[in-house]
C-alpha cells in the first residue's frame, strides 16, 4: 500500500535559489517503491531543476533528499546511479554513427557478457518495438524510436528508479500509447518511476500519483482524478493551452 514503506525517494525541505530566483521552494516530496508517478505543473515551474536536484546536477541551497531511506543530498550523480538511479533526459544521449543493437550492447556490457549479453539486447529489443530497426544506424531512427532506445539505455542497469524528463516530448499519440505500456511494464517489473510529462492523456495513462508544482513549491498531490477536479490547478495552466 503506498505511503507505508520507506520511501524510495524523499526530498525534505529541498531549497534552490538561482542568485534571487527561488526556483525550489520548501518541496517535501516521497515516491514509493514501486509507484509510478508524474511532476506536472506549468512553464517554468521548476520540474526540471526539481529533477536535476534529485540526480545530483545541481546541489540544493537547503534540504536534503533520502534514497530508500539514506541522504544522498551531497553525493555525485555517478555513486546516485550506483545506487539504482536512472535518468532519460529529454535530449536523446544515444551514440547516432553505431547500430541500434550496438548501443544497446555498450549500455548492457557494463553488466552482462557472452550469451547473456546477446540474449539481453534481443529482449531489450523486442521490448522497445525495435526489433527491425536492430542494424539500422541510431541517427537513422524516428524521433520516437531514439526515445525509446534510450529508455533501453537507461534501463540496461537493471535500476531501481527511472527518471523520465518529458519522454514523450514531440511523440505521436500512438507513439506516446506505446511508450506508456512501456513503461508500464517496467513497472511491473518492479521499477519505480518519475516523470516530467506534459501530456495529460500520457499522465492519465501511467500515473499512479500526480504532484503539480507552481512557482517551485508543491501545489497539489494525488490521483490523476484528483489533480484533473481540483479547479485551482485548472486556474495556474489557464492560458497555457493545456487540456
Ligand atoms: N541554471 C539556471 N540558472 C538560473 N535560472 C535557472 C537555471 N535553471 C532554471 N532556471 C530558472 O528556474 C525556473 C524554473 O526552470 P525549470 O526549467 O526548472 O522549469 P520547468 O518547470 O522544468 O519548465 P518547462 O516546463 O518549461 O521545462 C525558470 O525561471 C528558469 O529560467
Amino acid at each position: 500500500m503506498l505511503g507505508l514503506e520507506t520511501p524510495i525517494l524523499e526530498t525534505q525541505g529541498l531549497d534552490k535559489w538561482f542568485g534571487g530566483l527561488h526556483v525550489t521552494n520548501q518541496v517535501n516530496f516521497r515516491l514509493d517503491p514501486g509507484e509510478i508517478h508524474c511532476l506536472i505543473g506549468p512553464n517554468g515551474a521548476g520540474k526540471s531543476t526539481l529533477f536535476k536536484l534529485m540526480l545530483g546536477e545541481h546541489m540544493p541551497s537547503a534540504g536534503r533528499i533520502m534514497f530508500e531511506g539514506e541522504e544522498i543530498t551531497a553525493e555525485p550523480s555517478f555513486a546516485r546511479i550506483r545506487r539504482g538511479i536512472s535518468v532519460k533526459f529529454q535530449v536523446p544521449g544515444i551514440f547516432k554513427e553505431l547500430r541500434v543493437r550496438h548501443n544497446l550492447e555498450i549500455a548492457l556490457q557494463k553488466r552482462l557478457k557472452g550469451d547473456e549479453l546477446d540474449a539481453e539486447i534481443e529482449r531489450l529489443l523486442e521490448f522497445l518495438n525495435l526489433y527491425e530497426q536492430a542494424d539500422k544506424l541510431a541517427g537513422a531512427l524516428s524521433h520516437g524510436q531514439k526515445q525509446w532506445l534510450e529508455i533501453g539505455m537507461a534501463v540496461s542497469l537493471r535500476p531501481k528508479l527511472l527518471l523520465l524528463d518529458e519522454p514523450t516530448a514531440g511523440m505521436t499519440p500512438d507513439e506516446t500509447h506505446a511508450t506508456g505500456e512501456m513503461i508500464q511494464a517496467l513497472n511491473a517489473e518492479g521499477v519505480s518511476v518519475l516523470a516530467v510529462e506534459h501530456d495529460m492523456a500520457f499522465v492519465r495513462q501511467i500515473a499512479q500519483r500526480v504532484t503539480v508544482l507552481h512557482f517551485g513549491a508543491v501545489f497539489a498531490q494525488g490521483t490523476i482524478e484528483e489533480i484533473v477536479a481540483d479547479d485551482r490547478v485548472a486556474a495556474i495552466y489557464l492560458g497555457q493551452g493545456y487540456d
